[in-house]
């Protein structure tokens, strides 16, 4: 699939003067509660109402949603306050009551987009329709998986798409609940800058305290929208209650909102910007220049080691060498988790140009 203008036409269409906004409660719970937060969210930047039906839940036995009947809930939401509607689909039978209630915006959920059988499936249930469809990340950090779903949907002659960030799941706790992955959402957008790229930093920070924040970078990245869960009494949601914010919160969320545009053709701005991009321009030649340097050093390491019969490996060198590093780097102001990021990809490079010597 290439980048095409025409991506974008669904979203610009909708002549918002502020991002996107797709806004309503982790789940629908029951008739008033789905009513109650569509009329507090009908005057505000929200022009899609999500609410999930089906909750795909990591342990059984918790609450799995309302099914079918939520559906009739969204159909009275559009009709009262105008709001369209959206939710997720995991499968043909979602797709076809979703269609049968003139939901008008789909999306797949990221542990649906891991299966490629799955996506398949809702893709042929939906071919052809004039909805919008929205593919959420895959739970792991797959862009080509991320792209293969959009690719099926495409093919099945869905032309509004789009796709939504929601992080990736890691071993490793962190401050996330799904840790952002920036770099990911980034490529994305440099393959399909037309695609619109929606954040849902709900799932992301799986804290409300922190929504904001992720709200802001993700638009600082050119995202086009947000998908944010918000709920009338969060702490008492079925589901999700420690992400949920309320209808006012996400009303003074978009107030403070910094919204920033792509670009500026005033002359001074472009004059001072090309000369600092000139400055990058050479340091990084010189920071390549640099990298080749050091793995000729690793080769002359790697003729060495092959001579004596030494392993390539050498934990407690290495050990030092990242300790060192990550109190020069935060010297320079330069974070833990990027030196030692860096570092590691370094130190792979220089395992495989020794690997290739001694087996060589
Ligand atoms: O010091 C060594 O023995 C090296 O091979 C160099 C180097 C490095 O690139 O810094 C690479 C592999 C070892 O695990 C430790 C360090």
């Amino acid at each position: 699939m290439e980048n095409r203008k025409e991506l974008r036409h669904w979203l610009d269409n909708l002549q918002l003067s502020h991002p996107l906004v797709i806004a309503g409660p982790c789940s629908a719970e029951t008739e008033d509660q789905v009513m109650k937060i569509a009329h507090q969210l009908k005057d505000t930047d929200v022009s899609y109402y999500r609410a999930g039906i089906w909750k795909p839940r990591t342990r059984p036995g918790m609450f799995e949603g309302v099914g079918s009947l939520g559906l009739k809930w969204l159909q009275r939401v559009k009709a009262e306050t105008g709001l369209k509607t959206a939710t997720e689909v995991a499968n043909r039978n979602h797709v076809e009551l979703a269609l049968e209630h003139d939901i008008d915006m789909l999306w797949i959920g990221a542990r649906s987009t891991v299966s490629p059988f799955i996506v398949q499936d809702i893709a042929d249930a939906l071919r052809g329709t004039d909805k919008i469809v929205l593919v959420k990340n895959p739970v792991n950090p797959d862009l080509p998986l991320w792209l293969g779903a959009i690719e099926r949907l495409a093919s099945a002659n869905i032309e509004k798409l789009g796709v939504i960030h929601r992080g990736f799941s890691t071993y490793e706790k962190t401050k996330y609940r799904n840790n952002p992955e920036w770099q990911i959402a980034i490529e994305l957008q440099t393959k399909f800058p037309d695609l619109p790229l929606i954040n849902d930093p709900s799932h992301i920070t799986g804290k409300r305290d922190m929504i904001f924040d992720v709200s802001q970078t993700a638009l600082d990245l050119n995202f086009d929208g947000l998908m944010i869960e918000t709920h009338s009494d969060p702490d008492n949601a079925w589901s999700d209650a420690a992400q949920q914010v309320t209808p006012e919160t996400l009303v003074q969320i978009m107030k403070d909102l910094r919204i920033r545009k792509e670009f500026d053709a005033e002359a001074e701005f472009l004059t001072s910007l090309n000369n600092l991009r000139a400055q990058i321009d050479v340091i990084d030649n010189q920071l390549i220049d640099l990298l080749g340097k050091r793995m000729k050093v690793a080769d002359g390491i790697g003729k060495l080691k092959k001579e004596k019969n030494v392993a390539v490996l050498q934990s407690k060198r290495w050990n030092e060498i990242l300790g060192k590093m990550v109190l020069e780097g935060e010297e320079k102001g330069l974070s833990e988790e990027f030196t030692l990021k860096l570092f590691k990809a370094i130190h792979q490079e220089s395992i495989n140009h020794q690997e290739k010597i001694i087996n060589g």
